[in-house]
């Protein structure tokens, strides 16, 4: 009798060749090994969409990038976190989030190396007046374009596209010989080599460590059985090589009194009151409420089992929407970047 194959599905920033592609493999690649297991990478059209489709079931995982070593946070990602856990979403942002509460949690991350490069069919790079690339890529390759003069706005066209693998794509569809000359791309190797398009200069990144942090959105536990996923999977240090067992938790809430004194010190306090230590904190605004802020903050735990609960119970009267995001444990590689 054979067992059923367990399929695990996986969304991400499309088309195939994008380095949101890179991170799926980079976290799912040690299941596609296991017996009666198949990973089936699905491109998505648009980091939006990469939620949408982990909440309605139409895949099981979502790859997100979320920072970058170079160029800070990846704003948009955290605006749909903002869409979807709290209510300061814009009205058009309304009309895509469902308004059902998230199915979905942060279930791991995964730090990405980025090596960027100019990808073109031009014989001189000096002749370039026109390049593709995804938004997020501009600045973390000042240097590189400042060399070769790529960063004159006048004389050169930067042109974003929804991703950097679209950016390679697209030279494929100028036909002119004399454009050719004239048309280039920043993206990664993989979609150099996807696309058929010579890698011109390689490495164009300023930092040679440049890394983004990704976030794998997955079925939570509480909604399991409306949420019509295949697959629960355990990233755990036991169930996941590249896992330590160091927690993280993401949190997002509204300050209360935000025109009293030290609202935010309180808040911060009673992290400090539970040994949750402050990894990161960020605001993106209250679309709703003009000039309020929505927080995002990542603690780690002192391995002690309650601490976050009951410091969730302390921060309650001090917050709006305070909502956990996602627990997770930490990957080995953010101490190996450490070291
Ligand atoms: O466009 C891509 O390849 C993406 O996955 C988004 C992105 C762009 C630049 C750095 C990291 C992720």
């Amino acid at each position: 009798m054979t067992r059923n194959k367990r399929v695990i599905t996986v969304g991400y920033l499309g088309p195939p060749g994008t380095y949101s592609h890179q991170a799926a493999i980079q976290q799912f690649k040690e299941y596609e090994s296991q017996p009666n297991t198949d990973v089936v990478y699905k491109p998505q059209k648009s980091i939006g969409a990469c939620f949408t489709s982990v909440q309605d079931g139409a895949v099981d995982y979502s790859l997100v990038p979320f920072e970058n070593s170079s160029n800070g946070q990846v704003v948009l990602t955290y605006d749909l976190f903002r869409d979807w856990f709290t209510s300061s979403a814009s009205e058009s942002a309304k009309k895509v989030v469902s308004t059902d509460t998230p199915r979905f949690t942060v279930i791991s991350e995964q730090f990405v190396p980025i090596h960027h490069n100019l990808i073109t069919f031009a014989d001189d790079v000096t002749k370039i007046t026109k390049i593709y690339s995804h938004p997020q890529v501009w600045t973390q390759c000042r240097r590189f374009l400042a060399e070769y003069e790529l960063d004159n706005n006048i004389k050169v066209e930067k042109l974003d596209t929804s991703s950097t693998s679209k950016a390679v794509e697209n030279l494929l569809h100028v036909s002119d010989p004399e454009e050719r000359q004239k048309t280039a791309a920043i993206a990664s190797s993989t979609a150099s080599e996807i696309h058929n398009v010579p890698i011109k200069i390689p490495s164009v990144e300023d930092f040679s460590g440049n890394t983004t942090r990704f976030l794998c959105l997955g079925p939570d536990s509480a909604y399991l059985d409306q949420s019509g996923h295949q697959a629960a999977l355990n990233f755990t240090p036991d169930t996941n090589s590249g896992t330590s067992n160091q927690k993280m938790h993401l949190l997002t809430f509204l300050i209360k009194r935000n025109d009293d004194f030290g609202s935010l010190c309180d808040i911060l306090e009673k992290f400090k009151k539970y040994n949750l230590n402050l990894q990161t904190i960020t605001t993106r605004p209250s679309i709703d409420k003009p000039w309020q802020y929505v927080f995002f903050v990542e603690v780690w735990d002192g391995h002690e089992p309650d601490a976050l609960k009951a410091c969730l119970a302390e921060l309650e009267p001090l917050v709006f929407e305070l909502s956990v995001v996602g627990s997770f444990y930490r990957s080995r590689r953010f101490f190996e970047m450490l070291t």
